[in-house]
């Protein structure tokens, strides 16, 4: 669901702000150190619980003020509401959606399911799997609501697995206790991933398809252990060795969706142009993906769209947008190039953040064509 209204304050450079994005494509543009990435930053924090480029959320804290506040109402009926809070000398992060505490980033991220394209995202195909594996999880986790559960039950018995491992003491008892849960719930956040990798591929290759013609490349799902092999089987024969390095070797935390061009990887083949637009085809790909099961729209946070990609790509990606129905916040120096790549039936709205001579920056509405 859109975003109707935000309201941030204490947000790196930008002052205090209240406005009222559109229900579909925002334009947002600004000269360079304005403050454009910083609002993307605060939308991303929102659905997140987290920045986007910052290690630590006291560095998106102005410089002289004690808290970085935002809130944000989703057009739901009756509207939802988010609302984060985090004190400069505090190390608690205030969450709460439609005015209620909650103590968990997955009530955020289930609340507003949201992807990010920026300079930084392009690098999913050359980056460890870390981030592919996250990618797949955020895809299981919007559209199977059993995953969450089985996620924290297979992650609690890894803690313990790798806490006996570590200590070195032969405790089997111990460890045959643990290696079950951890079997138990691994193979169960497998099957779920492997279903949703079968119902994401057909979308992925019809969203690539219309972005760029590679009919060699490839998305494979591997599950993070020996195909052939039990995952009970394969964690008991491996104690010997997963004790001497102190961690489990094997299983779903090592998954990964690798991605290959005639059988090679396709990070050693394609151009940066190249993998930009296959990177733009998995994002796309999961908005509709979340859209086709649930009903749901995805948000997306779009930044810097002209520096990524060439002016024909752009409009293809673009009409992909207009296609999904979903809201998008998008980033340039100069609106005018992205401006005019909309129907006149899809509801634009532009924005422009103006900053002074201290650097502060506010953001105005410029204008707005509805139909
Ligand atoms: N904690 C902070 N407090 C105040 N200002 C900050 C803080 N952190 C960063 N800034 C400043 O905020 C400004 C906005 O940065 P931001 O990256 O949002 O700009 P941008 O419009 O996206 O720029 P570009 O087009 O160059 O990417 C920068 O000038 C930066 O120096």
């Amino acid at each position: 669901m859109p975003i109707e209204r935000l309201v941030f304050q204490g947000l790196r450079n930008l002052q205090a702000l209240d406005v009222s994005p559109g229900p579909r494509i925002n334009l947002i543009s600004g000269a360079n150190g304005s403050g454009k990435t910083s609002l993307l930053e605060g939308i991303h924090i929102l659905g997140m619980g987290r920045s986007f480029r910052a290690r630590r959320l006291p560095q998106v804290i102005t410089h002289d003020a004690d808290a970085v506040t935002l809130h944000g109402r989703l057009s739901t009926d009756p509207p939802t509401t988010i609302g984060i809070r985090r004190q400069r000398d505090h190390s608690d992060l205030l969450m709460k959606v439609s005015g209620e505490k909650v103590e968990r980033i997955a009530d955020l991220v289930e609340t507003l399911p949201m992807q990010l394209i920026n300079p930084d995202a392009f690098r999913l195909l050359e980056g460890p799997p870390a981030g592919r594996r996250e990618f797949l999880d955020w895809g299981v986790f919007h559209v199977k609501h059993d995953f969450i559960g089985a996620w924290q039950r297979f992650r609690r018995a890894l803690k313990h697995r790798n806490a006996l491992l570590r200590h070195g003491r032969m405790d089997d008892a111990s460890l045959n206790v643990w290696e079950h849960e951890l079997a138990q719930w691994g193979n169960r956040l497998d099957e779920l991933r492997a279903e949703w990798v079968e119902a994401f591929l057909p979308v992925f290759e019809e969203t690539l398809e219309g972005l760029i013609s590679m009919p060699g490349l490839r998305l494979r799902y591997s599950r993070g252990w020996d195909r052939q092999r039990e995952l009970a089987d394969v964690l008991h024969q491996a104690r010997d060795t997963d004790r001497q390095m102190g961690f489990t070797q094997q299983g779903p935390q090592r998954a990964d969706l690798g991605i290959r061009l005639n059988k090679r990887p396709a990070v050693e083949v394609l151009s940066r142009g190249q993998q930009k637009l296959v990177v733009s085809a998995l994002k796309l790909a999961q908005g509709r993906l979340l859209e086709r099961t649930t009903g749901r729209t995805c948000l997306y946070l779009i930044d810097d769209l002209p520096a990524e990609l060439d002016r024909t790509h752009r409009a293809v990606f673009c009409q992909w947008l207009e296609r999904m129905q979903c809201q998008a916040f998008i980033t340039s120096v100069d609106h005018e190039v992205l401006a005019n790549l909309w129907q006149d039936t899809t509801p634009v709205a532009m924005f422009h953040v103006k900053h002074d001579a201290e650097g502060a920056g506010q953001l105005q509405a410029i204008d707005r064509q509805t139909s």
